[in-house]
């Protein structure tokens, strides 16, 4: 058997050596001649898999280590008889944490309360579902627009059109899709940027192309009461670098790139392959990950609550340095900035997830042990 695997997908000795012979490509390389001879293709979502790229060749199985899909032709899979599979959820937490790490910058550089905000999470599912779960659990106003979910569910949803009137904080976690009557490419197009509330907070670490980033541009110029934090772009690896100047936070889509999320992609993938060949499963995840460089947080209960959640999620992660390194990035030669954007990611520091701390708390304290709660970590 042949695979051919994006080189940046971790761990892909470990799981598939055993299966046949293992060629890597850079993602955005991968082409008809890499996989004429490939019975498996394994990527990321730089690389779009569809009628051009599969027509002839011999592969069977496509396996993306990601959540994202929109990389994938999956009608043409299936009228050319192709199984696939995603990673559901594999990196939802990352993200997660992305958002914390982003709330906590803007609140300190604002200095406001999070807890008297209202936020609006735009699509519930894998990343949205967490995120709502933390922010409630924080005892946090939360609005929630999700069209598909509302249909089959009923429930506590509200539409787009109310979550932007209502909310101070939007956060994007819906898939770029381009048709039907819930697309959301454009979702937040210059007539919706235009009327958001004063002082909004928006965050897009979904998919660029969600947000018309060339009206955001013009929008944030117009409005300096808004902020946006971008992690995903348009044109990405292109980067509009006046966009990026305007934003609180910007990164190279890294929102989901903990290491847990990225092992756990593969291990989804290896999991999903298994079943497709029939094969047993031999590999643990749980055996392959690495103790975390931070396990364990001390605080003392008489901790102010709104410190202890920015030390709690700062000992796991911080996204100023990835907006720094980005920052430092950024160049008027195209060719040089897209490769510094792949660069960035292809060579991301270890990242752990917040819900694997450990937080001991010296004395009692019931609103220190709600934040612990909340973020999913364990108190010891
Ligand atoms: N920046 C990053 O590193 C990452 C970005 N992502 C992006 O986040 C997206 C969401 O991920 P998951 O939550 O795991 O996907 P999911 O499929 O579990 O949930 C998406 C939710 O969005 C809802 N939705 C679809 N269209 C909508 C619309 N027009 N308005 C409101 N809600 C809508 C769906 O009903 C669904 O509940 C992924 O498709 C991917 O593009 C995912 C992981 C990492
Ligand atoms: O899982 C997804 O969906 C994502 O957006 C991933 O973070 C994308 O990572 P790459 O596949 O672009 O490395």
């Amino acid at each position: 058997m042949l695979i051919v695997a994006d080189e940046n997908i971790p761990l892909i000795d470990e799981f598939f050596a055993g299966f046949g012979e293992i060629r890597r490509f850079p993602g955005r390389a991968i082409d008809r001649q890499s996989v004429a001879q490939a019975d498996v293709l394994l990527v990321r979502s730089v690389t779009r898999v569809d009628q051009a790229l599969l027509e002839g060749s011999p592969v069977r199985f496509v396996g993306t280590c990601t959540i994202g899909t929109d990389h994938l032709d999956l009608d043409y899979f299936q009228q050319a008889g192709i199984t696939w599979s995603s990673a559901p959820g594999c990196n939802a937490r990352g993200v997660v944490d992305y958002v914390l790490g982003s709330l906590l910058t803007l609140a300190e550089l604002e200095g406001v309360d999070l807890a008297r905000r209202c936020y609006g999470v735009v699509g519930a599912g894998e990343v949205g579902g967490r995120l709502i779960e933390v922010l409630r659990g924080l005892g946090w106003n939360v609005l929630v627009c999700d069209p598909q979910r509302q249909a089959v569910e009923g429930g506590d949803y509200v539409s787009l059109e109310q979550l932007l009137e209502r909310c101070d904080v939007i956060s994007l976690h819906t898939p770029l899709t381009r048709h039907g009557e819930h697309r959301t490419w454009h979702l937040l197009d210059r007539q919706r940027l235009e009327r958001l509330r004063q002082g909004t907070w928006l965050i897009n670490a979904a998919r660029g192309p969600v947000v018309d980033n060339r009206a955001l541009r013009e929008v944030l110029v117009q409005r300096e009461d808004l902020q946006a934090v971008l992690d995903v772009w348009e044109e990405e690896p292109t980067v509009d670098s006046a966009l990026a100047d305007l934003c609180v936070l910007a990164t190279p889509h890294i929102a989901g790139y903990s290491l847990d999320g990225k092992q756990r992609g593969t291990a989804q993938i290896y999991q999903a392959f298994c079943r497709h060949f029939g094969h047993a499963e031999q590999v643990r995840l749980e055996t392959l990950l690495p103790a975390p460089w931070v396990a364990q947080v001390s605080l003392n209960a008489s901790a102010d609550p709104a410190w202890a959640l920015a030390a709690i999620c700062r000992a796991v992660y911080d996204p100023r340095r990835d907006d720094a390194d980005f920052r430092r990035s950024l160049s008027d030669n195209v060719a040089l900035q897209r490769s510094a954007f792949d660069g960035l990611r292809k060579h991301y520091p270890e990242r752990r997830e917040i819900d694997g701390l450990q937080v001991r708390i010296q004395g009692e304290s019931a609103a220190l042990s709600r934040i612990v709660r909340a973020l999913g970590a364990s108190q010891v």
